[in-house]
């Protein structure tokens, strides 16, 4: 399958994210047009927008000064590769992330995607897809999972509620195939998820997200809270999704530069919002 490996999948060219002005009338006003077309989209979606609408200030000046957050990013993410994204705290690691997942405006660049649907398009573009459509695609995995109140099987079913996934149906079988390389269970999905360590939540996270098929998994250090035995479980898990379909990729931001770094086929460092890759 050489033909299929080694392909671009996201591409991002000359990303500028600037703190404040990003958050400016038009933005805000295609976010809130994007939110109208797709009806219900996710949360975290909702809280972004209610949170721009809140904190900025439409037609005046930011009252602190610009600050570059994402000084000119430019890079490809290549199928069935793993990305690895080292730098220091506070260099952008997670704006560039977040930015790539569609989760905050970046003040210009483009982040395309590629499509091998029908449409006339080779490649999404972030600017001109639903965010939702566009997270169905390319999903982030925070550190810090938020599950609701209700059973590990609730929060799992929770998203096909949404509008965005109600055609598609919950496949039971695939959770419980994925639970048996996790050494636990089909009870485990009967749990509640208020018992459950960090690590746990840390699996039923990451099995909502990969449950949608996404091609482009970005990874914001999902390892870092967890303890050796779960660390390796969800790096299993995380390794067994991306070589199941050679369309799909994975980017890595960590400070684990001895277990994580060997599993690479390519390594970033960010530095003051200067992103650099080894030749
Ligand atoms: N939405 C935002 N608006 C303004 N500034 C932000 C926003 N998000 C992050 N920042 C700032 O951008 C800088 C980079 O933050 P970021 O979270 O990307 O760091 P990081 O490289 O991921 O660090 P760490 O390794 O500690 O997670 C920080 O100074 C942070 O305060």
């Amino acid at each position: 399958m050489s033909i299929d490996t080694d392909r671009v999948l996201l591409e991002f060219d000359n990303l500028w994210v600037h703190s404040q002005r990003t958050i400016n009338a038009q933005s805000i006003k295609n976010s809130k047009e994007a939110s109208n077309k797709i009806s219900m989209p996710y949360s975290i979606y909702q809280k972004w927008a209610s949170k721009l609408t809140a904190d900025a200030s439409l037609d005046k000046e930011p009252s602190t000064p610009d600050r570059t957050l994402i000084s000119g990013a430019s890079g490809t993410l290549l199928s069935g590769q793993v990305t690895v994204l080292t730098g220091a705290s506070g260099s952008g690691k997670s704006v560039l992330l977040r930015i790539l997942a569609g989760l905050l405006p970046m003040s210009s660049g483009t982040v395309r995607l590629r499509n091998d649907g029908k449409l006339s398009s080779d490649y999404y573009d972030i600017h001109k897809t639903a965010p939702v459509l566009w997270r169905q695609q390319v999903a982030l995995l925070a550190q810090h999972p938020q599950l609701l109140d209700g059973s590990v099987l609730e929060n799992l079913q929770m998203p096909y509620q949404l509008h965005a996934h109600q055609s598609q149906t919950f496949d039971r079988d695939w959770h419980i195939a994925q639970l048996e390389h996790l050494d636990r269970s089909a009870d485990f999905l009967q749990q509640d998820a208020k018992h459950l360590s960090g690590g746990e939540r840390q699996l039923v996270n990451t099995l909502r997200l990969l449950q949608f098929n996404p091609k482009v998994l970005l990874l914001d250090e999902p390892t870092a809270a967890l303890d050796i035995d779960t660390s390796t479980q969800l790096v299993n898990l995380l390794f067994n999704w991306l070589h199941a379909d050679a369309q799909r990729t994975l980017l890595w931001v960590t400070h684990d530069t001895k277990d994580i770094m060997p599993l690479a086929n390519r390594h970033w460092h960010m530095q003051a919002g200067v992103l650099t890759a080894d030749s």
